[in-house]
């Protein structure tokens, strides 16, 4: 099931230019990207959009699965009259791009994965990270970020209080949905499927995606890279941005 609503999003860089989509990660919004508009916008006509319940999106009116996302980007596309574009997500994000590449392989020029995953860490754990959110709101999330979200010396920063932020903002039911579409995500087997050129980066110090979950998403992938970046976790792209934006700008103009 899909919500039938549209998904907030936001467009920035020259409409002539080439689209990249950008997903966010469960928690975040997307302004997650900031910094890879701020490198990327000159080139790429950039579309962000917000996770269901996350954001500017509505609230999902049943049950979120990643096929239903994916086939909401898809509409949001559709709706602009995009017909094919560059993909980059984090985490959750990037879960959508995959099914994005197996479900719309026509319409997806490429795919950056960061922090991201075929089949996520113990799945049994989410319908009960979903129940604790539904019970006590996302703000009883925030004290586990510092260590997952970002390594543990980034958590005085404005960057990490901007992004604790988006989380106490997202709705429980967003994050919740999010939470039950992550524990049912599992694309191992169909991933060699994906024939784009396919960029997978790791935070090396990331424990919800750690660097070998990342890299079995390049292996598996037909023609894949896996790239790690140092002193960085699950939010790389907010951590590193520079290293990230090096890596993002390689990936496309190789994929032109
Ligand atoms: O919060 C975590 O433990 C990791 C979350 C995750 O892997 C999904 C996401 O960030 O989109």
């Amino acid at each position: 099931m899909t919500t039938e609503t549209a998904l907030h999003h936001r467009i920035d860089g020259p409409d002539s230019a080439p689209v990249l989509v950008l997903g966010p990660s469960l928690g975040t919004d997307l302004h997650l990207f900031d910094a890879q508009v701020d490198a990327l916008a000159d080139r790429y006509r950039i579309l962000r959009f917000d996770l269901p319940g996350h954001g500017g999106s509505p609230v999902p009116g049943g049950p979120l699965t990643m096929a239903g996302m994916a086939e909401e980007v898809i509409a949001l596309v559709d709706r602009l009259g995009i017909d094919r574009f560059h993909y980059a997500g984090v985490s959750i994000g990037g879960a959508i791009g995959q099914q994005l590449a197996l479900d719309q392989p026509r319409r997806v020029l490429s795919l950056a994965v960061l922090a991201s995953a075929a089949r996520f860490a113990d799945p049994g754990s989410w319908p009960k990270r979903a129940a604790a959110v539904r019970a006590d709101g996302t703000e009883a999330m925030v004290p586990s970020r510092p260590g997952t979200w970002f390594v543990r010396s980034f958590a005085e920063t404005d960057e990490a209080r901007r992004l604790l932020d988006m989380l106490r903002a997202t709705t429980t039911e967003g994050y919740a949905g999010c939470c039950e579409a992550i524990s049912a995500f599992d694309v191992r087997e169909r991933l060699a499927e994906v024939t784009v050129p396919v960029l997978a980066v790791a935070g090396a110090e990331d424990p919800a995606t750690p660097p070998e979950m990342v890299r079995l998403i390049a292996e598996t992938v037909a023609h894949g890279r896996f790239e790690v970046v140092d002193d960085s976790a699950h939010l790389l792209n907010a951590e590193r941005p520079e290293q990230v934006n090096e890596l993002l700008t390689a990936h496309l103009a190789a994929t032109e």
